[in-house]
C-alpha cells in the first residue's frame, strides 16, 4: 500500500496519474468515496465515488470504510471491500489521501504500508498552484491554504518527504522509493524462499 499525501495543490494528484500511467510499475488506485462535490475535470468512479453525507454516514457507520476524515469541511474515505479485493489479488495499491487517513491505514496495516509526503517548495508557490489550477473558487482555495500549515506539520509521521519543485524530479524520486520498497526482503520473502531452497539443494558442480 503506497499512500501519498500532501497540503491540497502540492501536486499529489498530479504525481499520481503519472504513477498509474507508467505501466510498468502496475499500481491499482484506491478509489475514495467523499461528500465533496464534483469539480468539472472529475470523473465519477474514476476520481472518486462522489456520495452524499447520509450515504457516507452510513458506510462509515458499518464499519465499511478502511479509514475516514473530515477534510476542509468535506467527508472522504477509503471502502474496504474493493480493497481488499485488489489486494487479495497481490497487486499495489496507491492512496491519494490525507495524514489523519493516512496514520489509520499505517495503525491497521502496519508494514504493508509505504508512505510518502509531498511539500510545495514555497507556499507562495503553493498558492500559484492552485490559482493555476482554477478549479476551485477564491474562498476554497482560502480555505486550503489555512489549512495547508497544519498538514504540513504533520511531515515527520511520514516514511518519506520529497519537496515537489521540479515535477519529473519528483516523478523520478517516486519510481526509485518504489522500486526500492519492492525489493525489500520481507516483501520477497514467499518467492525469494523457493529460490534460495533450490539455490541450497544445487550441486553446485
Ligand atoms: N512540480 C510542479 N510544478 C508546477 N506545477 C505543478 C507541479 N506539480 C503539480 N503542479 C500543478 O499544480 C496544480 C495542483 O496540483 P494537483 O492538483 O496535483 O495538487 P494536489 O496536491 O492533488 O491538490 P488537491 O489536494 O487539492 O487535490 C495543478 O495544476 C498541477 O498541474
Ligand atoms: N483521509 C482521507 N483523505 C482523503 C481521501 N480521499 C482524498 N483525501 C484527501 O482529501 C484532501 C482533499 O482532496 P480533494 O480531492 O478535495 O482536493 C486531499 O488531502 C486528499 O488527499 C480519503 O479517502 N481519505
Amino acid at each position: 500500500m503506497l499512500i501519498l499525501s500532501s497540503p491540497s495543490g502540492a501536486g499529489k494528484t498530479t504525481l499520481t496519474r503519472m504513477l498509474l500511467q507508467s505501466k510498468a510499475l502496475d499500481l491499482t488506485l484506491s478509489i475514495s468515496v467523499t461528500t465533496r462535490a464534483r469539480r468539472s475535470s472529475e470523473v465519477e468512479g474514476i476520481h472518486y465515488h462522489f456520495i452524499s453525507r447520509k450515504q457516507f454516514e452510513s458506510l462509515r457507520d458499518t464499519d465499511a470504510l478502511l479509514e475516514w476524515a473530515e477534510v476542509h469541511g468535506n467527508f472522504y474515505g477509503t471502502p474496504s471491500e474493493p480493497l481488499e479485493a485488489i489486494l487479495g489479488q497481490g497487486r499495489d495499491v496507491l492512496f491519494d489521501i490525507d495524514y489523519q487517513g493516512a496514520r489509520q491505514v499505517k495503525q491497521k496495516a502496519g508494514t504493508d504500508v509505504v508512505s510518502i509526503f509531498i511539500l510545495p517548495p514555497t507556499m507562495r508557490e503553493l498558492r500559484a498552484r492552485l490559482e493555476r489550477r482554477a478549479e476551485d473558487p477564491p474562498e476554497i482555495i482560502a480555505k486550503r491554504l489555512e489549512n495547508a500549515r497544519t498538514e504540513i506539520s504533520h511531515w515527520a509521521q511520514y516514511d518519506y518527504v520529497l519537496i515537489n519543485d521540479d515535477l519529473q524530479r519528483t516523478f523520478e524520486d517516486l519510481l526509485a522509493i518504489v522500486t526500492t520498497e519492492r525489493l525489500r526482503t520481507p516483501r520477497l520473502k514467499e518467492g525469494l524462499g523457493a529460490f534460495v531452497e533450490g539455490l541450497l539443494n544445487e550441486p553446485g558442480e
